[in-house]
């Protein structure tokens, strides 16, 4: 089924420029070059074989939904969009939209993300998709009573503006994380280059554009801030520290959240989640996939590592060009039609 895979699926990877926005291992001092493209080591071509392009491997993914529901998850930054300096010129390309906005209209389609629901949503720019943001803490979804997967019932609250319900369960975090987040960004406005990001549920500290000689100060003091926090930890992302509470909630539950509320139980072999992810938070996500024993959890990268994902994309134009594949794929069984609620509004951009 979907999480197997035969062995006459290695490819044969050629050595291939990497596109130097992704490319973690382009670094001078810390900093990552763009647009020098390096060739491709032998540890990536071994490491590809274990986790195969989804590209490469789409037709044989296609023969198994066959009859089956797919269902995509796509993370936002370095996944929809690549990664950028500055978090907030993290664009999508009209063309990732249009194939977003295609992909949605056939299957149920969500993003999840690290950063604010508001500000993925006004990234994305699509009323076809759900949302979930600080890493699934904030998830924007249908009215239906759910029970999470650690076995608690969560409270859903009406949202003012419509039939949605928003699910957060760290809502009682908010007047902490506004206080830590004061406090970072007070301590940390001496170390040149450092940036506290509010992301509502969580709190994002980048250090991309911080002296590789600060980086120990920078972590020490976020550390120590959030040290006094006892619900809050700290996790690591691309050049990113980030601040959490400490609940059992992250982007595995949210994708079991809204499998849930899309009418997919959690033992349903009729569904194929399809999760597209770059960073560590997302793992959480494939962990779950694999776990359900169905599914495909898709890793972009274009240098090999840790990953419970099976299937890899080098970067967002190997996204873009999967996603277009999926929604040109032909077959009557799994058009999906978008609730009235999230149909969507004609988009100017895309007309
Ligand atoms: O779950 P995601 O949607 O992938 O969000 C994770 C973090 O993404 C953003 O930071 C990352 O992308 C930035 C823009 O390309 C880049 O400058 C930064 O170094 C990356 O860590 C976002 O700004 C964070 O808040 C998210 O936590």
């Amino acid at each position: 089924m979907g999480l197997q895979r035969s062995p006459s699926n290695k490819p044969n990877v050629q050595p291939k420029p990497i596109p130097g926005t992704k490319n973690e291992e382009n670094k001078v001092n810390g900093y990552s070059t763009t647009n020098e493209p390096i060739l491709l080591n032998s540890s990536y071509n071994s490491w590809v074989v274990e986790h195969p392009s989804a590209l490469r491997s789409f037709d044989r993914m296609m023969k198994a939904t066959k009859g089956k529901r797919i269902v995509v998850f796509l993370d936002y930054d370095g996944t929809l969009s690549p990664i950028v300096n500055d978090p907030d010129l993290a664009f999508m390309s009209e063309k990732m939209r249009k194939a977003v906005c295609k992909v949605a209209k056939k299957f149920p389609t969500a993003i999840i993300s690290g950063r604010c629901r508001d500000k993925v949503k006004d990234f994305v720019k699509l009323s076809n998709v759900y949302y979930a943001g600080s890493h699934g803490m904030d998830i924007m979804a249908p009215p239906r009573a759910v029970k999470s997967s650690d076995g608690k019932n969560h409270n859903i609250a009406p949202d003012k503006k419509g039939g949605e319900v928003l699910f957060q369960p760290a809502k009682k975090f908010m007047p902490a994380i506004q206080k830590i987040y004061r406090i970072l960004e007070e301590k940390t406005k001496t170390i040149q280059g450092a940036r506290v990001e509010d992301n509502r549920f969580c709190i994002s500290v980048h250090y991309r554009q911080v002296r590789e000689e600060d980086y120990g100060m920078l972590e020490e003091t976020v550390k120590s801030v959030v040290e006094t926090y006892q619900e809050f930890h700290v996790t690591e992302g691309k050049k990113v520290l980030e601040v959490r509470p400490s609940i059992e909630w992250n982007k595995g539950h949210a994708l079991e959240y809204l499998l849930d509320t899309l009418g997919f139980s959690n033992s349903s072999t009729d569904v194929l989640p399809f999760y597209i992810g770059d960073d560590r938070s997302d793992e959480d996500a494939f962990k779950v996939i694999r776990s359900r024993g169905h599914g495909y959890p898709i890793i972009v990268s274009s240098i090999p590592k840790d990953t419970g994902a099976l299937y890899s994309l080098c970067d967002p134009s190997e996204v873009l060009t999967f996603l277009e594949k999926l929604a040109g794929r032909r077959e009557k069984s799994s058009s999906y039609r978008t609730p009235a609620r999230l149909r969507v509004k004609a988009i100017e951009n895309l007309k």
